[in-house]
């Protein structure tokens, strides 16, 4: 069910505000699939409460997993999990909603027990890209049910066992497809070497942060060679984890900076991580913000304007950043994103059609966007269900009165309190004006 339009906090005066945010989605669903593997019981400390996080507790549950609450240190609960028993037999349905890390991550697992398991998932999820996952659950001689196309909905046969080895897949529609195959492949008996046989992989940040987590329960795993993954059949040792924040999800939060020509910081900023999102550090300095890092402070000031950019592979971070191109003084260009087209939704062609609704001039190119400087006026910006839509227009918001953002509610696949959290931010500075329409 979608919401009622939001009206975007439009921010007159520059912020001075100091954020937290939740846990890393892509942390917290790596960790509770290897959970449910590992060999032992584990703990997530502070885990991302989000539907896509709630999807995964459900479906690794439906597998057999024992996944419990218990009162955390902070507000949050965490999450003590129990390993699915050896021996488990499985007759489950899978609802994936439009999680790429539970449609994408789950199915390997399943492959691994005894019985069927069907998956699917809203109707958006089921044209995201699937068939090197089925291709490669087939390529280790498991028997998968599918309309043909390797879409979803489609049924996983497993026998308990998969026999593992070589294995070429082509992850050029996403890294997902890699990470997915990595996380259970010590479980396989031979264990696995996976081969990318396209041409170049996106998002691969995303890999080495599964190529780091496996590492760090003891796993091994070979990545010397460029498009290569070996991995050795063994141990998958339990743990007990803090989670960091979700640094993509601080995007938004960091952009509001530079949209209001202000200050945002965020406190615990890891200074050792795998996300994509530390790479905020980089990007955000290029649009013309000063960025430090103290103390495990990040701090973020606007400058005078913002600086036109052209930047390669940002993956998951390209909403927010295209959201900072189209309030920007100068033409950007975001190149090495096409996979985007696969994601929530074609995003490529969301951010086109959202800002130039908004008076703004952007244009596809084969791999990316061109974003020109235009003047924005309010307007409705749909958010397609995807989430990083939604806050790229609240991003936008901040800077141009009058901006509403279609269901907003969309942002609980990875951050439920989004509007909270923005409300309260922006509240950090008097006086604000909320510009709706109508
Ligand atoms: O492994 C992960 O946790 C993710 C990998 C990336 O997928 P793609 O490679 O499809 O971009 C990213 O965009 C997604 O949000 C999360
Ligand atoms: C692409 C994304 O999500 P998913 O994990 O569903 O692929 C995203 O969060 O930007």
């Amino acid at each position: 069910m979608t919401s009622a339009p939001w009206p975007a906090p439009f921010a007159p005066t520059p912020l001075d505000a100091t954020v937290t945010i939740p846990a890393s989605k892509s942390l917290t669903n790596r960790y509770l699939v290897l959970a449910a593997v590992a060999d032992g019981v584990s703990r997530l400390r502070a885990p991302l409460q989000s539907r896509d996080s709630d999807l995964m507790i459900a479906a690794l549950r439906a597998l057999g997993a024992g996944i419990e609450e218990v009162p955390g240190a902070g507000s949050v609960p965490d999450l003590v999990v129990t390993p699915i028993p050896a021996g488990f037999t499985a007759t489950a349905e899978v609802d994936c909603g439009l999680a790429g890390t539970v449609m994408r991550f789950v199915p390997p697992l399943a492959a691994l027990l005894t019985g069927t398991v069907t998956f699917d998932g809203d109707p958006a999820a089921r044209v995201r890209p699937m068939a090197p996952i089925v291709a490669a659950l087939e390529g280790l001689g498991v028997r998968v049910e599918d309309g043909g196309d390797g879409l979803m909905p489609f049924t996983v046969h497993g026998t308990g066992t998969v026999r593992g080895g070589h294995l070429a897949i082509d992850a050029g529609g996403s890294s997902q497809f890699i990470s997915a195959i990595l996380l259970v492949a010590a479980r396989f008996d031979g264990g696995l070497h996976l081969e990318h046989s396209g041409t170049s992989v996106p998002s691969v940040d995303h890999i080495s942060m599964t190529v780091q987590v496996l590492r760090s329960l003891g796993v091994t795993v070979d990545d010397s060679t460029t498009n290569h993954w070996i991995v050795r059949p063994g141990p998958i040792a339990a743990f007990d984890v803090l989670l960091e924040q979700d640094l993509s999800n601080a995007g938004p939060f960091l952009a509001a900076a530079l949209a209001t020509r202000g200050t945002v910081r965020i406190p615990n900023w890891p200074l050792n991580t795998t996300q994509v999102g530390d790479k905020w550090r980089t990007i955000l300095p290029q649009f013309g913000a000063s960025v430090t890092l103290d103390d495990g402070v990040l701090s973020v000031t606007g400058g005078p304007e913002i600086l036109g950019v052209d930047i390669s592979d940002t993956s998951e971070l390209a909403p927010s950043t295209a959201a900072l191109c189209a309030l920007a003084s100068g033409p950007s260009r975001l190149r090495g994103i096409a996979h985007l087209r696969g994601h929530e939704t074609d995003r490529l062609a969301a951010l086109v059609a959202e800002i130039n609704a908004l008076g703004g001039d952007a244009v596809e190119t084969d791999d990316g966007l061109i974003i020109n400087p235009a003047p924005l006026h309010g307007g409705l910006f749909h958010s397609y269900e995807d989430h990083r839509m939604a806050t790229a227009g609240a991003i936008i918001g901040l800077a141009v009165p009058g901006v509403e953002v279609e269901d907003i509610a969309t942002t609980s696949k990875t951050m439920p309190a989004f509007p909270q959290l923005w409300a309260d931010m922006v509240a950090q500075t008097a006086p604000v004006g909320i510009s709706g329409r109508g």
